[in-house]
């Protein structure tokens, strides 16, 4: 549905905030991966047509058989979009049910009665129709990302863009904010960035992993697991050895179970050592792709 091409963008200060990215992103949820800094936001802020690239080219499916130059024609691409940046601020001291209605006018809703079953159908479709005449200040984060989806819906877009959506939520509200955008993800393409590897894991049947304004992975995250099967070993370490593993192993990573370091490495013959091969999952992919990417460089 969108297909991004040799992406650059180098800002003033001379970071390279995307690098070459090249990715094809399909109908339903995209988990787009990767560390602070990575560019997610950058490739997001560039698809919303908000900030230029230097060099590349982005297409969208029009859904009528054409195409959509999206880094040229940014009017066609934000009569398709919904987009929830990282930082969605709110009228404090507005209701849900006036803001939303302020930004259905600023769509281009006119007309009075068709609006109102808009917002009001939106408002049901993200669960705040009983708290729609509260004030946003007093909403919880969960909630605010809600309304915030509500807003990006507006106008049926056809391509939603979503940056780290579910950081500072609590694990049900995130579950639930998760839920709604895999219901919407059923329609249109959804790119959804994060940090939080389970995010992705639970709900994109395609992703990416990027990494310093590269793309270092995309596809399926079953199929990346897949390719690891055989090569992540556990083990119990004593904390103060795990320098020692560090510089003798890729370690992957650690974690305390009950105060004690269990870590995970990535090697593709048995290290022995006491190690015993476990079931890779997503963070496992994300962590040997890191590490793949900081040893070449
Ligand atoms: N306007 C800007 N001017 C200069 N550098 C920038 C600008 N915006 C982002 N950067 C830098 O570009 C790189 C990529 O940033 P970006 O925000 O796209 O990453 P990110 O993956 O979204 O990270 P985060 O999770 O921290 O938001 C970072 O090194 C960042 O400091």
């Amino acid at each position: 549905m969108l297909s991004i091409r040799e992406l650059s963008k180098t800002y003033a200060n001379g970071v390279r905030a995307l690098d070459n990215v090249t990715l094809d992103i399909p109908r339903g949820m995209f988990g787009l991966l990767g560390p602070n800094g990575a560019g997610k936001s950058s490739l997001m802020r560039t698809l919303a047509t908000l900030q230029e690239a230097d060099s590349g080219t982005v297409s969208f499916e029009d859904g009528k058989g054409g195409s959509i130059d999206v880094l040229r024609d940014k009017d066609a691409v934000r009569r398709q979009l919904g987009y929830l940046p990282q930082d969605f601020g709110v009228y404090p001291k507005v209701s849900a049910l006036d803001l939303l209605e302020h930004f259905a006018v600023l769509k281009g809703l006119v007309d009075r009665k068709q609006r109102r079953e808009v917002v009001d159908g939106l408002l049901q479709q993200v669960n705040l129709w009983d708290a729609r005449k509260r004030h946003l200040g007093g909403f919880s984060g969960g909630m605010r990302q809600r309304f915030g989806i509500a807003q990006a819906l507006l106008g049926n877009p056809r391509l939603v863009i979503v940056d780290e959506p579910t950081a500072g939520l609590d694990p049900e509200e995130r579950n639930r904010f998760l839920n709604l955008l895999a219901e919407i993800g059923e329609n249109v393409a959804v790119i959804l960035s994060t940090h939080i590897v389970e995010d992705v894991t639970d709900l994109c049947p395609n992703m990416a992993i990027m990494n310093k304004g590269k793309v270092l992975l995309t596809g399926k995250p079953a199929d990346a697991i897949g390719a690891l099967d055989g090569r992540v070993w556990r083990k119990v370490v004593a904390k103060d050895a795990l320098p020692q593993y560090e510089k003798n192993f890729t370690l992957l990573s650690t974690r305390l179970v009950g105060g004690e370091p269990v870590i995970h490495i990535h090697s593709d013959f048995p290290p022995g050592d006491g190690f015993e091969r476990v079931a890779p999952d997503l963070e496992d992919v994300y962590f040997q792709r890191l590490r793949q990417h900081a040893k070449a460089a």
